[in-house]
C-alpha cells in the first residue's frame, strides 16, 4: 500500500471539535491525505465561544514538531492559532527550515470575538511568519489588525491583498467571508489574480470555516497541486462543507467536514 501525501497542522486544539487541529485532520481524512499535529495550544471551547486557553512551552512545540518532520516528513505545512509571539517566532523558524509549502493562516479572533493571539505577537506575525509563507489566509478581521486596511466591499480586496503581500508571502488570500453577498476571496502573487466566487450559505453553523479553507488548500498542495489550483478545490470543499452545517449545542454548529462520505 502506498502511503498518501502527508500534511501537517500547527495549531490549536478546539475541544468542540469544529475548529482548530480536531477540524485540520478531518479536512486532511475527506481529501484524502495523511494529517499529523503540532499542538500550540489546548481550548476549552464550545458553540457558545472560547471559555479558556492554555499555551504550550515553545519546547513542546519544537519536540512535535521535529519528531514529525525528522522521521515522517511533510508535503505541505499548515498553521493556525499561535497564540503569542514566542510560538509565532518558534513556528517562523521551525518553517523556515523546512522544504515543504506552508499555508499561514494567521488567526486573530474566534468566530464569536474572542482574542486567540496576544496583541504583542502581531508585529512577529508580521515580520517573521508572513515573510515564510506560501499562502497566506487573512480573513478580513486579521486583514485590518495586520495593515490597518478597512475591507468594506468586494473592490478593496486588492488592497487588502497589496498590503499583505507587502510583507513577503508568495501568495495572499484574502477571504471575503464576511463580506454581505456572495462569498468572494481573492487569491494573488502580485501578478497574476484569481478572483474565488461562491453562493453565500444562509446557514448560521460555520464553526470552523477559515481553518477548514486552510488545511484543504495545504492537503491540496501535499497532492501536488499548484496554489491556483489547490485554492479552487479548497474553496468548494469548504462552501459544500458549509452548505451542511448542522447544529450542535446551542451556539454556533460546525462546518460538515465528512459532506462527501454522507449517502444522498
Ligand atoms: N455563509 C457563507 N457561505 C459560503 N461561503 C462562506 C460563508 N462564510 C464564509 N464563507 C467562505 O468560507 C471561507 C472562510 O472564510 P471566513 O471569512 O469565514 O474565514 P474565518 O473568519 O477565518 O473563519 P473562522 O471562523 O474559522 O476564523 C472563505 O472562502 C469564505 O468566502
Ligand atoms: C483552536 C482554534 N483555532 C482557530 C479557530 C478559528 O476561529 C478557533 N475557533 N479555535
Amino acid at each position: 500500500m502506498t502511503a498518501p501525501p502527508r500534511v501537517l497542522t500547527v495549531a490549536g486544539s478546539d475541544s468542540g471539535g469544529g475548529a482548530g487541529i480536531q477540524a485540520d485532520l478531518k479536512t486532511m481524512l475527506a481529501l484524502g491525505t495523511h494529517g499529523m499535529s503540532v499542538v500550540t495550544a489546548v481550548t476549552a471551547q464550545n458553540s457558545l465561544g472560547v471559555q479558556g486557553f492554555w499555551e504550550l512551552p515553545a519546547e513542546a512545540v519544537r519536540a512535535q514538531y521535529r519528531s514529525v518532520v525528522d522521521d515522517i516528513g511533510v508535503q505541505a505545512v499548515k498553521t493556525g492559532m499561535l497564540a503569542s509571539a514566542e510560538l509565532v517566532e518558534t513556528v517562523a523558524d521551525l518553517l523556515a527550515g523546512t522544504d515543504a509549502p506552508a499555508v499561514v493562516d494567521p488567526v486573530g479572533v474566534s468566530k464569536h470575538g474572542d482574542s486567540l493571539l496576544a496583541a504583542s505577537a502581531l508585529d512577529s506575525v508580521r515580520t517573521k511568519l508572513l515573510p515564510v509563507a506560501t499562502v497566506a489566509t487573512p480573513n478580513l478581521d486579521e486583514v485590518a489588525q495586520l495593515t490597518g486596511v478597512e475591507v468594506t466591499s468586494e473592490d478593496d480586496l486588492r488592497r487588502a491583498a497589496a498590503a499583505v503581500l507587502a510583507y513577503g508571502p508568495q501568495w495572499v488570500l484574502i477571504k471575503g467571508g464576511h463580506l454581505r453577498g456572495d462569498a468572494v476571496d481573492l487569491l494573488t502573487d502580485g501578478s497574476e489574480e484569481h478572483v474565488l466566487r461562491a453562493p453565500r450559505h444562509d446557514n448560521r453553523h460555520t464553526h470552523g470555516t477559515g481553518c477548514t479553507l486552510a488545511s484543504a488548500i495545504a492537503a491540496q498542495l501535499a497532492k501536488g497541486q499548484s496554489v491556483p489550483e489547490a485554492v479552487a478545490a479548497a474553496k468548494e470543499y469548504v462552501t459544500e462543507a458549509i452548505a451542511a452545517g448542522f447544529a450542535l449545542g446551542d451556539g454556533i454548529g460546525p462546518v460538515d467536514h465528512g459532506w462527501r462520505f454522507r449517502g444522498a
